[in-house]
């Protein structure tokens, strides 16, 4: 596996390999990786089709790419950070994360510092419209407009045929979606299924900044999703869904509930009654200690 810390090195690299012919995956994270991390290198490595294609420009009604070389990053993004303790905590585990990569298949990792993805603070400001005025725009003001800037950025660095996100962060995937859209981005986009612990908990960067306590109560999630979809499986409105959920977490007061949504899992517009299988989500985050925690359910 190839390490580069410069755009320069990186750039000189990818153009030798897209002047061969070869296909780029690509897999943006920032670090402290986890076996989430490692499916999305698992489905660039394999040309995955099977998690839910969501396609970009390139491959509307075209065979599916499959890439020759995957590259993953790993940067934490300043820019996306609302919370500046949120930002200092974050685990960074980079040497760990370089041997996960390989053994994992992976072959370039991109580990640029932040002066060399910010040598002047952006002035460009992204808009996402309705995508970000809701669940995590609206709890984490600026958080999508870091994050689009970042993946632009990266886009246009690794410049990749096809690029894999996770489910677990399905508003990030809508609005990655659009940025590939607004800015005529040739990628596909593959968004893959959440993996979890054994008990149901979705992996996570931040989970292991959880207390053991912690780290049990956080199966209250999972299991406050679960209820809320097995109550729309019995025909309860997503009304009803929502109101079970925001119950549970009234018992449990180590949470602090921040939001909970039941939206089309592509446009994230809220759903007001059944809708085609995998069109419904629900979506939660949740504060537990000083941890934030996400997920959702797709069904
Ligand atoms: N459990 C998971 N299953 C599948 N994909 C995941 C999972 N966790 C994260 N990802 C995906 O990995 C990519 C990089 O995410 P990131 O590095 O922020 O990790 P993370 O575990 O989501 O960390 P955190 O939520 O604590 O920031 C994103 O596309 C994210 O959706
Ligand atoms: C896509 C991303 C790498 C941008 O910093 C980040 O938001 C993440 O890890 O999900
Ligand atoms: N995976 C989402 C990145 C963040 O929480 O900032």
């Amino acid at each position: 596996m190839k390490r580069f810390d410069t755009i320069y090195a990186l750039r000189h690299y990818l153009q030798t390999v897209r002047h061969s012919g070869r296909r780029i995956g690509f897999v943006p994270t920032m670090g402290a990786l986890h076996e989430g991390h490692l499916t999305l290198i698992a489905a660039a490595r394999q040309g995955d089709r099977l998690p839910h294609p969501t396609s970009g420009l390139s491959q509307v009604g075209g065979e599916p790419v499959v890439p020759d070389l995957v590259v993953c990053s790993i940067f934490v993004n300043p820019a996306q950070f609302n919370n500046p303790d949120d930002l200092a905590r974050y685990p960074r585990t980079v040497d760990e994360d370089c041997r996960m990569l390989e053994a994992a298949g992976c072959d370039v990792v991109f580990t640029p510092s932040v002066d060399e993805i910010y040598p002047d603070q952006p002035t460009l400001r992204l808009h996402f419209g309705e995508l970000e005025t809701t669940m995590e725009g609206a709890f984490r003001p600026g958080h999508f407009n870091g994050v689009g800037i970042v993946v632009a950025k990266l886009f246009n660095m690794v410049q990749p045929d096809v690029a894999y996100f996770g489910q677990k962060d399905l508003q990030q995937v809508a609005v990655v979606r659009r940025l590939i859209r607004d800015l005529s981005f040739p990628i596909e986009l593959i968004r893959c299924d959440t993996i979890r612990e054994a008990d149901g908990l979705a992996m996570s960067s931040r989970n292991r900044l959880l207390s053991p306590e912690e780290r049990q109560q956080a199966t209250t999630l999972y299991q406050a999703l679960s209820l809320a979809r097995d109550l729309m499986h019995e025909d309860r409105s997503p009304a009803q869904a929502k109101a079970a959920v925001i119950d549970l977490f009234a018992h449990r007061p180590a949470f602090r509930l921040e939001y909970v949504e039941v939206v089309n899992a592509d446009s994230l517009h809220p759903v007001i009654e059944q809708q085609a299988p995998g069109q419904t989500a629900i979506c939660l985050a949740a504060q537990l200690g000083k941890v934030r925690l996400i997920d959702n359910i797709v069904f």
